[in-house]
């Protein structure tokens, strides 16, 4: 295979001029020359030129008709009046490549969050010449450069047209540790210079997985399914750790302080200087030296919050007036509030005090925050695993850490199942055998009040192919898909058999002790090179009400790095008599906490069927009720432990 040949052109005014050397450039040379970034290169050329769109066109012309394969640009791409560089550009180009231009982006705002966001560099080709704009700075060429070269053999094969090439590049680009992971390709491919090659940056995409599946689920021979669940009856407690063990903390990324409410720290943060950075009145009144005791004081002049500090410097019977938050000036030891102070001689004109009477003996520190008293320099401030919450943001305004390290918050996929669902439309009537589709709402709203976002994936019909089809779909977008219905001993229950026949995904439970939710399913499945989790939650509404804020919500919250994922538990007394049931109950109920009463209050929704979302309505808790062989009735007064679903 033939060598890649690189041109790097340094776009600067003062590079050009002499004032300044030209790092950059050569920094590039050498990080091609060195092979590690692309396999296989040579830097054939390397110019300088002012920030002038005819000066920087003439070079890359020169270059597109020698046939150059890869031509970086460094410098211009900013926002000042001289950048130039992406508008000489694209007079070059004859198509632009904005899948390139969109990777060095998406990689600057992690590394270099907001400022990437003024780069306006592009990409693009001329005739077989691969154009790409990189930053002036060192560190940012390099890094842009680093984001795309795993693509770049790949491209230049087919810019040459050469299918013996595409085939070599290939493999040395799976060889080279890419940044942008590649899927696999298929051989025929390679033949094929009009196939997308899809790219999997992220999961901020929704591509439709590698291959198309088709099911191997059967499902005429209803008389040969099994009459008994072969899934063994788990214990809720123990179907709750299944999916903790399984819900593994996502990656870090880097994300703009304000927008990083509810997300969890992935790095220390410490303190660069003091909080004072000065010595700091709390109170509005006079910076005084103790040692003068009460009476008299000239004001020598005043020192209020925002001023530089330093300046006057206090001697004996002297005073400064002083706001609160401003800095004690050198040689006071005390503050004096204003109410413990009277007048006694202002200027004619009434604009500065003169002379004032202190009331009170003043003690030395009184009313002064020493340097450091609330942050010291250095200081850790926020450790990583710290839930930030808005005072945990303040303090990250105040150390002035705008830019953080935090953990991936999963995204989650919903579908629904069932032949008998359609979606709710204004004065759309019911279709005959019909029911409208509540779970998708419920669902998707109450992952969205958690904090998570998540994606509507429609209703699936109970068909094997189309379920498969729509599985598929929801794992190619998201780390975590809940899907409900079809999870049960029905001949159209295709769920179960679904993931482990056609996804070969590993079943962790299908079957749980609790009522609601009985037929709860969980597994998981290596889908793209990424483990996904899939909560194959009940079809009936509260079931799946219940089970997604005990099992899913849980999950998505250590997966985003939360130390305690579980709701909270209190305990509480019921208020009335309550029928025990066969397997533990998550009874729905509203919990009060009057003022007086010792322990909180539990008051059931009412009739508790699974299929009645109202039971839901208005709780903000699950009372957990132990199970009773005898239909046995808890008492009022009992005592219970109450899940608590929400802030009270
Ligand atoms: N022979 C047995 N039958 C059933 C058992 C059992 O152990 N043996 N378990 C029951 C329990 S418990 C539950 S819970 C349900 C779970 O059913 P599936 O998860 O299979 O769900 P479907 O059969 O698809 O639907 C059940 C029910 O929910 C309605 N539904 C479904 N999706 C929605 C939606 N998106 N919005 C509103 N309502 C929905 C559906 O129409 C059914 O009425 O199985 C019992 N059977
Ligand atoms: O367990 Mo099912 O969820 O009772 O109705
Ligand atoms: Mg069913």
């Amino acid at each position: 295979m033939s060598s890649i040949s690189v041109a790097i052109l340094t776009v600067s005014d003062t590079c050009a001029g002499g004032q300044a050397i030209d790092k950059s450039g050569p920094n590039l040379e050498h990080l091609v020359e060195n092979g590690s970034l692309i396999p296989n290169a040579k830097v054939i050329d390397l110019a300088c030129v002012p920030d002038d769109v005819s000066h920087i066109r003439k070079k890359l012309d020169a270059w597109c008709t020698i046939g150059i394969n890869v031509i970086l640009t460094t410098g211009g791409t900013g926002f000042s009046p001289r950048d130039v560089t992406p508008e000489a550009t694209r007079e070059v180009l004859d198509k632009e490549t904005p899948g390139i231009t969109m990777a060095m982006m998406k990689y600057s705002l992690e590394v270099a969050f907001p400022h990437a966001m003024l780069s306006r560099a592009i990409s693009g080709i001329r005739d077989r010449t691969l154009i790409i704009n990189l930053p002036g700075s060192l560190k940012g060429a390099a890094e842009c450069l680093s984001a795309v070269s795993p693509c770049i053999p790949h491209a230049v094969a087919l810019l040459c047209d050469n299918s013996k090439d595409v085939g070599t590049v290939h493999k040395l680009i799976q060889a080279s540790e890419p940044k942008v992971k590649t899927l696999d390709s298929k051989p025929e491919h390679t033949h094929n210079h009009h196939h997308h090659h899809h790219h999997h940056h992220s999961h901020s995409h929704c591509n439709h997985g590698d291959k198309h599946l088709e099911s191997k689920v059967d499902v005429h021979k209803v008389a040969e399914r099994s009459r008994h669940s072969p899934y063994p009856m788990m214990e809720v407690p123990v179907a709750q750790s299944k999916v903790l063990a399984a819900a593994n903390i996502l990656g870090t990324e880097s994300m703009y302080f304000r927008d990083a409410i509810g997300r969890v720290l992935a790095e220390d943060v410490f303190a660069n200087d003091p909080l004072p950075p000065f010595p700091a009145s709390i109170k509005d009144g006079y910076a005084v030296i103790a040692a003068d005791g009460a009476g008299k004081r000239k004001v020598l002049g005043s020192s209020a919050a925002g001023q530089v500090p330093g300046g006057v410097s206090l001697q004996r019977g002297q005073c400064v007036r002083i706001t609160t938050g401003a800095a004690v000036p050198a040689g006071a030891d005390s503050v004096v509030q204003v109410e413990d102070t009277h007048l006694v001689h202002a200027s004619a004109d009434n604009t500065e005090e003169l002379e004032i009477n202190i009331m009170k003996i003043p003690k030395v520190g009184e009313d002064i925050r020493p340097l450091g008293s609330d942050i010291q320099a250095g200081q850790l401030v926020l450790a990583s695993g710290s839930t930030l919450g808005p005072a945990e943001l303040g303090l990250l305004a105040t150390v002035g850490v705008t830019s953080i390290q935090v953990y991936r918050c999963p995204k989650v996929a919903v579908l629904s199942t069932g032949n008998e669902l359609q979606d709710p439309k204004e004065g759309e009537p019911l279709k005959a055998g019909h029911i409208r589709d509540s779970n998708k709402t419920t669902l998707l709203a109450l992952l969205q009040e958690h904090g998570f976002s998540a994606i509507d994936m429609g209703i699936a019909p109970d068909e094997p192919q189309a379920l498969l089809d729509a599985l598929q779909k929801s794992l190619s977008c998201a780390d975590v898909v809940v899907t409900t219905g079809g999870v049960s001993m029905g001949e159209r229950d295709l769920l179960k058999s679904i993931l482990t026949t056609d996804l070969n995904a590993s079943l962790h439970f299908g079957r749980i002790n609790m009522k609601p939710g009985k037929p709860t399913t969980f597994a998981t499945c290596n889908f793209m090179d990424e483990k996904r989790l899939v909560f194959g939650l009940p079809g009936n509404p509260v079931s799946a009400t219940v089970t997604c804020h005990l099992f899913v919500l849980p999950a998505l919250r250590k997966m985003c790095g939360y130390s305690n994922p579980m709701p909270p538990t209190l305990k509480a007394t019921i208020t009335e008599d309550l029928h025990l049931d066969t397997r533990p109950e998550y009874h729905r109920a509203v919990l009060n906490w009057l003022p007086g009463e010792g322990i909180p209050s539990v008051k059931s929704t009412g009739n508790q069927l699974s299929s009645r979302l109202l039971s839901c309505y208005s709780s903000n808790c699950f009372i957990v009720l132990p199970a009773s062989e005898k239909c046995f009735k808890l008492p009022s007064g009992s005592m219970v432990d109450a899940v608590l679903l929400k802030m009270l």
